[in-house]
């Protein structure tokens, strides 16, 4: 697809999408220099990636590789330097903020290590908060709030506020939160990165429900056991993308390489 091409928005209704002409997240050429105290943190050195629609990838490195940088790009909580971000085939790098936080409201989920959920509202009010944002009727939020919260066995704690959880059940809270517009793409930014190893596990699990029934995600994560639960795992160290691998799915067939394999295509930029 050329630049400057802008299919419309997908018919949510439709059953099947089956492959699309263009990939949901492209990157191109990203680039994203820290400027804090001392000297310039070149953090994203120039990265091409490409996410397909149910696609579920992890991108993997050591701490200060870059990968929240990232994701933080790929979702608008930073603008880049350079390179150029498309989403369904619309170019976003130029957007506002305000057209970033609409984008977020209704087609990107985040959620993060330290769950960031509103803590003196409830936990139903902090799943219905954005469904209201994004225009659906309280009755429709309130429907919806009810099956994610069932689904996420946090049925009875719609009035808890989120200081009375433990960290495993606020991480269930936000990944409702961030479920509940039923969003094109899931980032998920260490999301077990405060959790036990009984949490790391439920997040997991539900990780990979979620994928299973065609949410695209994206994953940022140091735990190997986590990266291999995706379709493809990126390795990112110093900026810079340094693999970029699909997993075997036991298929008995070899693992299929990222460049001209069926999970997508990430470059290396020099
Ligand atoms: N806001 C910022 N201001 C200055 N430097 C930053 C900022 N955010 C990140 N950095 C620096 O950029 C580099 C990449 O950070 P980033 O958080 O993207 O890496 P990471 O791979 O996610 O690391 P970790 O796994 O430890 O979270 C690091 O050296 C970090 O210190």
């Amino acid at each position: 697809m050329s630049r400057g091409e802008t299919p419309a928005r997908p018919d949510p209704g439709r059953q099947d999408p089956g492959p699309r002409a263009h990939p949901l997240v492209r990157a191109e050429g990203l680039t994203k220099t820290h400027h804090g105290e001392g000297a310039p943190v070149h953090a994203v050195r120039g990265v091409d990636l490409r996410v397909s629609r149910g696609e579920f990838v992890a991108v993997t490195g050591p701490s200060g590789a870059g990968k929240s940088t990232l994701l933080h790009l790929l979702g608008g909580l930073q603008k880049p330097d350079g390179g150029s971000i498309w989403f369904d085939g619309k170019r976003l790098d130029s957007y506002r903020e305000s057209q970033w936080a609409v984008l977020r409201r209704r087609r990107i989920g985040i959620v993060f290590q330290f769950f960031n959920l509103v803590s003196n509202l409830t936990v139903a009010d902090n799943v219905e908060l954005p469904a209201l944002l994004a225009g659906r009727s309280p009755k429709q939020a309130r429907a919806d709030r009810a099956g994610l919260l069932d689904e996420l066995g946090l049925a009875g704690k719609e009035r808890s506020m989120p200081g009375e959880l433990s960290g495993g059940e606020q991480q269930r809270v936000a990944l409702a939160r961030a479920l509940v517009n039923h969003p094109d793409l899931l980032l998920a930014d260490e999301p077990a990165g405060s959790l036990d190893s009984k949490g790391t596990r439920e997040v997991l699990r539900l990780l990979s429900r979620f994928h299973a029934r065609g949410q695209t995600i994206l994953l940022v994560t140091h735990d190997a056991r986590m990266a291999s639960a995706a379709d493809r795992v990126i390795s990112f160290f110093d900026g810079r993308v340094v693999d970029d691998a699909a997993l075997d799915d036991g298929d008995g067939r070899p693992p299929r390489r990222g460049p001209g394999g069926v999970a997508g295509v990430l470059e290396l930029k020099d």
